[in-house]
């Protein structure tokens, strides 16, 4: 029973990996999760510059899932890109994520223009999460932005590249994503990045859990599985099977790994779960997989990758 994977041409001995900005911030943790039962890893969104980031507290665990607003501390693109090179010079038969965003869409072309120069092999996730202009949602919300994004960075960078992209809620949504999406060679699509800005409330202090944003914080782990589900499986009805479709959210055992290939994933990522149980998680994830596997009588992922029924 094999849980590999391909992307973007690229293989993978295991479906199952971090999500950005969980156990991926440095060396140490990704060196970790390099030597876990994980198939492979992804960076935290490397920027132009390192940042700090919020102040903290800015992470809460809660009994089903967490909360987050972390302000995209990192290390800057340099450091991941350089800790990756040399990684891949190591071991050449493993492929690597590196994630990125800019503030704006001449950060996104410099950033690439980063990657390009270092002739990277990987495959670049690039963030749409990431903050717009005052005054405008969030990039991914911006329908208009994440078409002329995407017409840039297509017309700039030569290599494999997917896009992380926040929870749709609207049938409607899916339809204008997906007709946006279709235009461009992309490797594949990340559904999703955590539920924005949610609330959290600690009720015997009367009060919010994370100091930033008035503790408004994105949303991770049980709360939003069924939401990642509807975007996986909504795109993958939609967008053209060149590409890809990668799922995050909600991830805590074997079945919910089961589900979210059901619904059309290729690959998954596991965000609050692997900050709660730790890299361990990994094999954990894979052994009940392929126990679920074993069961129903799959001996790959393509087996059933989008075979979700509907009611007659
Ligand atoms: C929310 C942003 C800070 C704009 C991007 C980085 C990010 C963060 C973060 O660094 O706060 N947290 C998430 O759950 N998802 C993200 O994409």
């Amino acid at each position: 029973i094999s849980t590999a994977t391909s992307i973007a041409q690229q293989k993978f001995n295991n479906c199952i990996m971090n999500a950005s900005g969980v156990w991926c911030s440095d060396e140490k943790e990704l060196t970790i999760i390099d030597n876990s039962a994980a198939g492979t890893f992804v960076t935290k969104s490397g920027t132009l510059q390192p940042r700090e980031g919020n102040p903290s507290p800015r992470y809460f665990e809660t009994s089903w899932g967490s909360i987050n607003s972390m302000g995209l501390p990192n290390r800057g693109l340099d450091y991941y890109l350089d800790f990756v090179q040399k990684l891949q010079q190591q071991k050449r038969q493993k492929h690597y994520f590196i994630s990125c965003t800019g503030f704006n869409v001449q950060e996104d072309l410099l950033l690439l223009k980063k990657i390009t120069d270092a002739d990277f092999k990987g495959i670049v996730e690039l963030n749409l999460s990431c903050p717009n202009v005052p005054g405008k949602p969030q990039t991914g919300y911006d329908f208009a932005t994440v078409d002329m994004i995407l017409k840039n960075v297509f017309e700039n960078y030569a290599g494999p590249l997917g896009v992380k992209l926040p929870p749709y809620f609207d049938i409607v949504h899916f339809n204008q994503m997906a007709q946006i999406l279709n235009k461009y060679p992309l490797a594949y699509i990340n559904c999703v990045n955590s539920i924005g800005n949610g609330l959290y409330i600690d009720d015997e202090k009367e009060q919010v859990v994370i100091k930033p944003k008035n503790g408004f914080g994105g949303i991770g782990g049980d709360y939003i599985k069924p939401t990642a589900l509807a975007n996986v499986h909504a795109f993958y009805q939609r967008l053209d099977p060149k590409i890809q479709i990668i799922g995050t959210g909600g991830i805590k055992n074997g079945q919910d790994v089961f589900e979210h290939i059901l619904c059309g994933a290729s690959m998954v990522q596991v965000g609050t779960a692997l900050m709660k149980e730790g890299p361990d998680i990994f094999e954990r994830l894979t052994q009940e997989l392929k126990t679920i596997m074993q069961a129903k009588g799959y001996s790959k992922i393509a087996d059933f990758k989008g075979k979700l029924k509907y009611l007659a």
